[in-house]
């Protein structure tokens, strides 16, 4: 790759109508160089990755590339300046090949007009050389890991030669291992072959691991640029959430010995059997990667999914329902992980997203539109919800307060909420903002009698700062129970060697189920 420019963003502002997003944002990417981008939920992270990437068009202000300056872009002009960004959510086709997927939308024609298929597969071989990434080009990318379909991903912008590679929350969805490879990549990409890589995440230890450089914004404005070696992670816990409480406090692990839901012989259609008992005033925490059933199985608890087999009693009464509606009704309620998808009505306000569960057991008449605004006023506060405004639609939302929305329509006590499922409850959500979520789960499950919580993630940290026992699921079987005193080393490990093993087993084609 040749030698480049920095780029740089020049006086950047957006505004949408009266309310100002990004404020004279001055930056400079550098070609090598990894740079961090900070800042807690809604303080415009996205919106700044959007201007860049084309996808927002920017109020004022200008983004410098190589000597030419532009008032903002067309995605298809971002590329073309040699901006690249990778979201979260892969954009692959699954039943493509590896090459086809490099090539996507800019697919090679021999001289006769027919694909290249050949000259497609030589040059993603030699970019998956070039990246340090084994793979075979004609292998079909539903047959690969989700560390290699990210991979993947970044093949297909590195063929481009880009300029700026842009990643956004890239380790979502990896576990531990392939979050070290990829931030090995990352670290490749800039230092070996000069490409300038914005990093966006609320993950502070991959900073650390992964940044050269690190700016901080708060409320649209950047707050400051610093090396990575200048700073340690409590500075940058203080610069993006001011008045975070940390982890550990006020964490009370008092849970009864009283039975609250109980699950016998429980099989959803991938998980099971479950042989298990969640005590009043607990949070169980299911410990597992993509692909462990941890969702499969809170969907099935939800009543999302079906068939499910075996017994579910919760305070004492046995449930059979069929929809998320009825699960609602016998006192089971479901936070999805893909909030922004499966939860979050874009066009509605922020009040009418938050009672929207409630709506159905009244009329129209019944609504009482005070009483429904005082109850957004305390969540808001409680969740520290930005924008807090109760007409904001549910589309002006970043990721993290959408979280927070969806939580605090189970938080706020118009229904009578037993058990509580939560897939992934921080994914996306920052710092300050993660230790509030905790405490208002504990505040839930703990405080009011008859309530538990069971939350599934892929963050060894979140099992042991939120859970008062982690199961430990592995493709679909329960592989340990523990208590969160044995740290985050041993869940790991104890995590990996089950999935050693669960592979050995399967080799030999054993489906011995373990049960609690
Ligand atoms: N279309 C829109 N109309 C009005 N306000 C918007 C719109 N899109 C975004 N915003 C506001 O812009 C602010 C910044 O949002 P942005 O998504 O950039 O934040 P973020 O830092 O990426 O947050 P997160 O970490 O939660 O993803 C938020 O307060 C959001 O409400």
């Amino acid at each position: 790759m040749t030698a480049r420019n920095s780029i740089q963003l020049i006086d950047l502002c957006k505004s949408y109508g009266t309310v100002t997003v990004l404020k004279n944002i001055n930056l400079e990417f550098r070609p090598g160089e990894v740079h961090a981008i900070l800042g807690a939920n809604g303080a415009g992270k996205s919106t700044l990755l959007g201007c860049l990437s084309g996808a927002v068009h920017p109020s004022s202000g200008s983004i410098v590339i190589d000597g030419r300056e532009f008032k903002g872009f067309a995605p298809r002009e971002a590329l073309d300046a040699g901006i690249s960004i990778i979201y979260q959510h892969f954009q692959l086709a699954n039943s493509l090949s590896v090459s086809d997927n490099v090539f996507l939308g800019d697919e090679r024609r021999t001289k006769w007009g027919f694909l290249d298929k050949a000259g497609q597969a030589r040059i993603t071989s030699e970019v998956l050389a070039r990246i340090g990434l084994e793979l075979d080009p004609d292998e079909i990318v539903e047959d690969l890991s989700v560390g290699e379909q990210q991979g993947i991903e970044i093949a297909r912008s590195v063929r481009r030669e880009p300029r700026l590679l842009i990643l956004d929350e890239p380790t979502a969805a990896l576990g531990k291992h392939e979050v070290e490879a990829l931030l090995a990549l990352v670290r490749r990409l800039a230092h070996e072959l000069g490409v300038a890589v914005i990093f966006v995440t609320h993950l502070l230890g991959e900073v650390m691991a992964v940044a050269d450089r690190i700016s901080v914004l708060r409320e649209g404005q950047v707050l400051w640029t610093r090396a990575r070696s200048e700073v340690g992670i409590g500075e940058l816990v203080a610069a993006i959430s001011p008045d975070a409480v940390s982890l550990e406090t006020r964490r009370s692990r008092e849970v009864s010995q009283k039975g609250l839901a109980r699950f016998h012989g429980f099989r959803s259609s991938y998980c099971g059997p479950f042989d298990l008992t969640i005590n009043e005033g607990e949070i169980l925490g299911i410990y597992g990667m993509l692909g462990s059933g941890r969702t499969d199985l809170l969907e099935t608890i939800a009543g999302a999914r079906r068939p499910w087999s075996g017994r579910l009693t919760l305070r004492d009464r046995e449930l059979h329902f069929e929809s998320t509606i009825q699960a609602m009704t016998a006192g089971v309620a479901l936070v999805a992980s893909d909030r922004l998808a499966q939860a979050l009505f874009p066009s509605l306000n922020a009040v009418e997203n938050l009672m929207m569960p409630h709506y159905s057991r009244m009329s129209r008449l019944m609504r009482k539109p005070r009483k429904e605004l005082g109850m957004f006023r305390q969540m808001a506060a409680d969740l520290q919800l930005r924008p807090s405004g109760p007409t904001t639609a549910g589309s002006a939302f970043s990721g993290g307060n959408a979280q927070k929305l969806v939580l605090g329509r189970w938080l706020c006590g118009l229904r009578d909420i037993a058990l509580l499922l939560l897939d992934e409850p921080t994914q996306g959500v920052d710092v300050g903002s993660r230790a509030q979520i905790y405490q208002l789960l504990r505040r839930f499950a703990k405080e009011v009698t008859g309530r538990a919580a069971m939350f599934a993630t892929s963050d060894p940290e979140e099992a042991i700062a939120l859970a008062d026992r982690i199961v430990v699921l592995v493709n679909g079987q329960v592989a340990h129970v523990v208590d969160p005193s044995i740290g985050e080393a041993e869940l790991l490990s104890l995590a990996q060697t089950a999935e050693i093993a669960h592979g050995a087993t399967h080799q030999l084609g054993s489906k011995e189920d373990i049960a609690l």
